[in-house]
Formats: structure tokens, sequence, C-alpha cells
């Protein structure tokens, strides 16, 4: 169900299967012949067809989606990186469970079921300054904890995070996977001011000169700059892909997630939809480099899961225009000069 070993990470990372083609052409066919001028829905026509690829039928639906959230503390928390304390990860996670985050209230809107899995919270990973923030076993339970909620019923899935302090390993991650400088990648996160933001710099600058020459595979970024719920996703995306489940990813720290995959295996993205653009300000450019185009752009910066659980709205309309519009046949209107 999980990854036993780094190697079957790897190797499930090797062999990613495509979208069905059968179903993409038919779903193409249908668009082509439903009563509006070619191409006229603009991206809710791609949606649909991408959605009839990865659920492997020319009429997709959304039935059974589920919202995964994955909560997980960080070592370098101490070196003040982030406007709020570590405690804030587990407050948050009572909060979901009791109902009252926002998460709650946009998955309940999208029509989603929603599982928080908290990762030892009372055991934040180590100082990624002065050590790899997980050994291999950590790292694999938390891929592992992240394809456990991934169940083949799904027709969707959503993710999202909670771990004070991601931002920082977001940013990490990005820089490590893509290049360029830390500065480029680095952003305020839930608000610390310049003191804050030149802090978050010399942390990234810090450990990535440590893990400089270790070896550049998927798992050995994620294990050494990663955290438990970055892994979650990252485990959770990939076998959602094992599964042909199409998958809409948050904001930064959810494409951080699987910023080291893609770097090695672009086509890891193949099933996924960006489901909105955060205003943490690497976020449009982690999404170059994944070859991703948002959905929406409504100025959040939240994480929790909450842009990917918003998108999940126009990805449902586009669904219904593709199964509810009449042909040019069955509605009598001359489909051409
Ligand atoms: C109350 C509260 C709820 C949140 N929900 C998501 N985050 C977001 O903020 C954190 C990342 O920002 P940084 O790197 O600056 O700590 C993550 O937990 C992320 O999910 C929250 C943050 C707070 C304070
Ligand atoms: O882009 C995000 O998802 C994000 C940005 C800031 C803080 N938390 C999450």
């Amino acid at each position: 169900m999980g990854f036993a070993s780094p190697a079957a990470f790897e190797a499930a990372l090797a062999s990613l299967p495509s979208a069905d083609a059968d179903a993409l052409a038919a779903a193409r066919a249908r668009q082509g012949q439903l009563t509006k001028p070619p191409g006229s829905l603009g991206r809710l026509e791609d949606i649909a067809v991408f959605m009839a690829g990865w659920q492997g039928t020319a009429r997709p639906v959304i039935e059974r989606g589920r919202t995964a959230i994955f909560a997980g503390n960080h070592g370098f928390v101490a070196h003040g990186v982030s406007a709020f304390p570590a405690s804030v990860t587990e407050a948050m996670v009572t909060n979901f469970e009791a109902g009252g985050a926002a998460i709650n209230a946009l998955a309940d809107a999208a029509g989603l079921d929603l599982r928080i899995v908290a990762l030892d919270l009372d055991r934040p990973t180590a100082d990624f300054t002065t050590a790899p923030a997980m050994d291999e076993d950590e790292c694999l339970a938390a891929l592992s904890a992240g394809a456990g909620v991934v169940t083949p019923d799904l027709q969707i899935l959503t993710v999202g995070e909670m771990g004070i302090g991601n931002t920082t390993a977001a940013a990490a991650l990005s820089a490590r996977s893509f290049g360029g400088s830390v500065a480029e990648w680095v952003g305020p996160g839930t608000g610390v001011d310049s003191a804050g933001l030149a802090r978050k710099v010399a942390v990234i600058e810090q450990a990535l000169a440590l893990h400089h020459s270790a070896p550049a595979s998927p798992f050995e970024t994620l294990r050494r700059l990663g955290g438990r719920e970055i892994a979650a996703i990252a485990g959770a995306v990939l076998k959602a892909r094992q599964l042909r489940i199409p998958v809409v990813l948050d904001g930064f720290i959810t494409c951080a997630a699987i910023a080291p995959l893609a770097a090695k295996v672009p086509a890891i993205t193949d099933h996924c939809l960006a489901g909105h653009c955060s205003a943490e300000p690497g976020h449009v450019r982690l999404l170059r480099h994944l070859g991703l185009s948002p959905l929406l752009s409504l100025g959040m910066r939240l994480g929790e899961g909450s842009g990917a659980a918003l998108a999940v709205s126009v990805i449902r309309a586009a669904l219904a225009t593709h199964a509810q519009m009449a042909t040019f046949a069955e509605a009598g209107v001359a489909d051409r000069l």
C-alpha cells in the first residue's frame, strides 16, 4: 500500500501510468459536438477532457472526492521563521477536527470528504540546518501515511497541509529542486517582517549548504529538506497517480512537496491540476517550473488545502457542462456555415 523502501518509491516514480487515451479522445470528440463555438468554454473544456482521461471514462463525475490535510512539525522553527508558534499546528488540527477551520467550510462547500492526518506532532523533524529532517524510516512512514488516504474509489483527490514553518521548508525544496537564489523562493508565509524574511533566507542557505553534496534523488531531497506533512503529500500524489486518480494541488507548500519528484520526472504533474495561485511569491515561480497553470487566483495564502478545495467547484462546473449540454444534432442547431 505504501512505500517500503526508498527504491520502491523511486521505482514507482519511474513507471507512471498515463491517462486513458480512448477516454481522452471520446471526451474531446464530445466537446466538439456540444452546442457552442469550438473552444468557447476555454479551460472548462480542457478540465473535462483531463478528468475523462484520468477517470478513464468519456463522462467523468465527482461523486466521491476527498481532501486530505496532512500536519507536521518542523525542528528549524526555533530559528524564528514563522509569525506563529509551533503549537499552532496541533491547535489547528484540533480546530479541523472540531469543524472550525476554513478548510472545514470549503470542503463542505465543495462536497468533499475531509481527512485530517496528524503526523507525530509531538516529535518535530530534526533541524535541517544541522541534520537531515528525517531518517529513512521516518520519511518512508510519512510517504506511506500519504499513500494510505488514497483509496481506489476516489474520483478526485485534493491535498493540503498544516505545519508552522513549512513555507521555509517549501522554499528550501524549491531552491534545491529548481535552483535560483534563495531570496526568490522566500516569502512572508503567515506574515513575518523583513527581519523574519532575512532569517528565513539565512536558515535555508545554511540547510542547502549542509545538504549540498547529498544525492539529488527525490527521496533524499524530501528526507533532508522536507517534513512529514510534505512527504505525505508527495506519497499521496504518487499513489493517486498509480491509481489514475486526478489530483488538485493547493498553494506553495503542496506544490513544493512534489518539486523534487518533478525535477527528476516532469510527467509527475500530468494527473495534477493547480487549484490556485497563492499570494506567497514563490508559488507563481514554482507553478512555472512544474508546468502548471492555476485555475484560480484569488489572493489566498492560507494553505490547509483551501485553494484546492475551492477549485473543485470550478471542476464540477466543467463536468456539468460536459455532461448536460446538448449536442448540435440533439438540439437541431447548425454546427457550421
Ligand atoms: C492560525 C493558522 C492557520 C493556518 N492554516 C494554514 N496555515 C499555513 O501557515 C503555515 C505556514 O506559514 P509559516 O511558514 O509562516 O509558518 C502552515 O501551517 C500553513 O498551512 C496556517 C497558519 C496559522 C497561523
Ligand atoms: O501558499 C500557501 O499555501 C501558503 C502560503 C502562506 C502560508 N501558508 C500557506
